[in-house]
């Protein structure tokens, strides 16, 4: 049932997706190959540079604290040595990935603790915005987090119970979950509006609007109008859902009955984010 590895490439060429899906594994990983042009480093440099910045005025204390203890990465990230990292701290590695993949295939990796990491680049024209994730956007948007053990454990967890509410049809709902809180959620954080989603760190642009602009929608985090309400990968998002913390995060996935949120809703109606 689960998608092959070539269907998928024929998918992501026919929407103008770039990942070369040609010596993909089964699993959708491929070998890292560090062989990165100096064109490519000066980019890393230049996007570390700018994003640093504005994360530390823009993003929540969570992802920040990730940022300090996995240390300064000023060139472009060797998995390895990034994954040997992350083993001591909190059990998770790297694992490189020809660019988007599957969501079925994303959550089995988290949920054996590995993460995802694309293998190429933006180019120097889309510094500020990419409309699919890129090893900046994986490495920079998520990999801090992972070493912080609350955030991490939440992480495989979401991973193992993905699979299971994916069986039950709601594959759609639980993609969207994923997609409003770990990539594009905000987060209170002393009075304030922080950026807590890794789509957001990696965005120039997205992150100052989905922060600061006034034309930002921002709603309040409610985990069954999360799981309804429809996105779009290549706009800045038409809703922010601001969580009042991590930990409401992690009881509302842990302890809301996902299934029975499922069966009520996988046949209804989706929200759209401009108007709820
Ligand atoms: C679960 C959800 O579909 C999510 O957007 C996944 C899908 N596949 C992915 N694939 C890669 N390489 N990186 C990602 O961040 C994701 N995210
Ligand atoms: N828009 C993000 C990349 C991204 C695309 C799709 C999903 C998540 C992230 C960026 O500019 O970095
Ligand atoms: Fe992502």
């Amino acid at each position: 049932m689960e998608i092959s590895v070539q269907d998928y490439a024929r998918e992501c060429a026919d929407k103008g997706l770039r990942g070369n899906y040609d010596v993909c594994r089964s699993d959708f990983t491929v070998e890292q190959e560090y062989d990165y042009t100096d064109a490519e480093q000066e980019v890393w440099r230049i996007l570390s540079d700018r994003q640093t910045k504005l994360t530390k005025r823009l993003a929540h204390k969570s992802y920040l604290d990730g940022v300090e203890a996995l240390g300064l990465i000023d060139r472009i990230p060797d998995f390895d040595e990034v994954s040997q990292k992350l083993r001591k701290l909190t059990g998770w590695e790297l694992v490189a990935v020809p660019g988007l993949i599957p969501a079925p295939a994303f959550f089995d990796h988290l949920a054996e603790r590995r993460f995802p990491v694309t293998n190429w680049l933006r180019k120097h024209e889309e510094l500020d915005y990419i409309v699919e994730p890129d090893m900046f956007h994986d490495f920079f948007g998520h990999v801090p987090a992972l070493t912080q053990p609350a955030f991490a454990d939440f992480m495989q967890m979401y991973g193992q119970k993905a699979e299971g509410l994916i069986e039950l049809g709601g594959g759609d709902m639980i993609e969207r979950l994923y997609w409003y809180t770990a990539e594009f959620g905000l987060m209170q954080e002393a009075g304030q509006v922080k950026a807590f989603g890794a789509g957001l760190m990696s965005s120039f642009s997205e992150l100052q609007f989905a922060v600061e602009s006034p034309d930002a929608h921002h709603v309040p985090f409610d985990i069954e109008t999360v799981m309804r309400t429809v996105y779009e990968i290549d706009k800045f998002q038409r809703a922010y859902f601001v969580l009042p913390s991590f930990s409401a995060l992690r009881d509302g996935f842990e302890k809301s009955d996902l299934a029975a949120i499922i069966a009520r809703w996988k046949d209804a109606p989706v929200l759209d984010p401009a108007t709820i």
